[in-house]
């Protein structure tokens, strides 16, 4: 694949984003560019809306994998792109276009020059909800072929294009999606006290719901929690009779999400006291850590001397990546890669450099490639 191809594949990519376990267009875009490069030494499996890739070695001791998640974000885009998403409401704001068409180039690579071990290149769906690696790495499809090492990048808006980061150890949180619904008594503004009104009581969970980080935490271990959307009401002149509070919670250590959950509900028994409601919680998706093992991290760094791509050492952060839930069973790692965006991850403008691709296909290349 050329530099030109990456880029024309990244944008017909970037125009079809599809929610988690919705990716029907994307698998068959993924597909047909597998099945143009597909030789005698290349098997394929879907998997739902995944696809596994199967590429035999010269003289196979073990199989290396590596993983690119496939779907979108329920955001509607606004970089004003000629090539921006065509479907309405949803968008590649995660930079999965980018790991797709660096799976793609990388499988190219390897399929025009084969390594002697075996390699499987994992298209997952649904990372960002409701986690397809669970459930992918305890399918058949994927047993039948399970790696002895695995990896995956992400792309990195805050890094320099040419750079790549990593670490030994935890490098991204354990989460838990967050659904809160709250059910009161709505009525006519004007008689709040005829009313129970759930736009005060969420507003003010909202601001509670943060105490239990900065007092209910250990303060050295590291926590968040976001509501990212709050919705309440249909018109100014009436009282909300129900609230719901959408968001997330990111721990450090796996222990505190329990920690966190346990606070949470004793604060909603506190609430529907307090405001006479009922209030339902459900958490959604939960992703375990993502913890790379310093073996793999070092062989990484050690694959890219006489490369002009560098290596920086990476600080933990609080994003999350259901690939933890592949890590904790199969030893690898997953590394940054510098796409030098002005916006960040899951904004609505984010604007990856396209010049990154080239630097994650090599990357790839050379980590699999290492092992020779
Ligand atoms: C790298 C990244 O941005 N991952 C997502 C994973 C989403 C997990 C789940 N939907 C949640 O919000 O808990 C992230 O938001 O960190």
């Amino acid at each position: 694949m050329t530099a030109f191809d990456l880029q024309t594949v990244r944008r017909e990519l970037h125009q079809i984003p599809e929610l988690g376990f919705k990716e029907e267009k994307t698998q068959r875009y993924l597909l047909e560019k597998i099945r143009e490069m597909a030789t005698d030494r290349v098997d394929i499996k879907t998997w739902r809306t995944g696809i596994l890739v199967h590429v035999s070695g010269t003289n196979p001791s073990k199989r290396i994998g590596f993983r690119t998640d496939i779907d979108g974000l329920p955001i509607l885009e606004d970089t004003g792109f000629d090539f921006s998403s065509t479907h309405p409401g949803k968008m590649h704001a995660c930079g999965h276009d980018f790991h797709m068409t660096i799976a793609l180039a990388a499988l190219s690579r390897l399929i025009a020059q084969p390594v002697k071990d075996n390699v499987l290149f994992i298209f997952q769906p649904a990372e960002e909800g409701p986690g397809g690696a669970k459930p992918m790495i305890e399918s058949k499809e994927f047993l039948d072929w399970k790696p002895d090492t695995i990896f995956a990048l992400h792309i990195a808006p805050n890094l320099s294009v040419g750079k790549v980061s990593s670490k030994p150890g935890l490098l991204f949180a354990n989460t838990s999606e967050l659904f809160i619904d709250f059910k009161g008594l709505g009525g006519h503004a004007a008689y709040p006290h005829l009313t129970k009104d759930m736009t005060v009581a969420a507003s003010n969970f909202v601001v509670q719901l943060q105490q239990i980080v900065s007092r209910g935490l250990n303060p050295l271990d590291g926590s968040v929690i976001t509501i990212g959307k709050m919705e309440s009401g249909f018109v100014q002149n009436a009282i909300a009779e129900t609230a719901r509070l959408e968001g997330t919670i990111r721990t450090t250590e796996a222990s505190s999400i329990l920690l966190v959950k346990e606070k949470l509900e004793k604060l909603i028994k506190g609430f529907e006291i307090a405001y006479d409601c009922e209030i339902n919680v459900d958490y959604g998706s939960n992703y375990y850590q993502v913890v790379n093992d310093g073996k793999y991290v070092e062989l990484f760094q050690e694959s890219l001397a006489g490369s002009d791509i560098e290596y920086v050492q990476a600080s933990a952060a609080m994003t999350g990546e259901d690939f933890g839930d592949m890590l904790k069973v199969i030893p690898g790692f997953m590394f940054w890669l510098g796409v030098d965006s002005p916006y960040g991850l899951h904004h609505a403008k984010l604007a990856p450099n396209e010049a990154a691709l080239s630097v994650g296909a090599e990357a790839v290349e050379r980590f699999i490639r290492s092992f020779d």
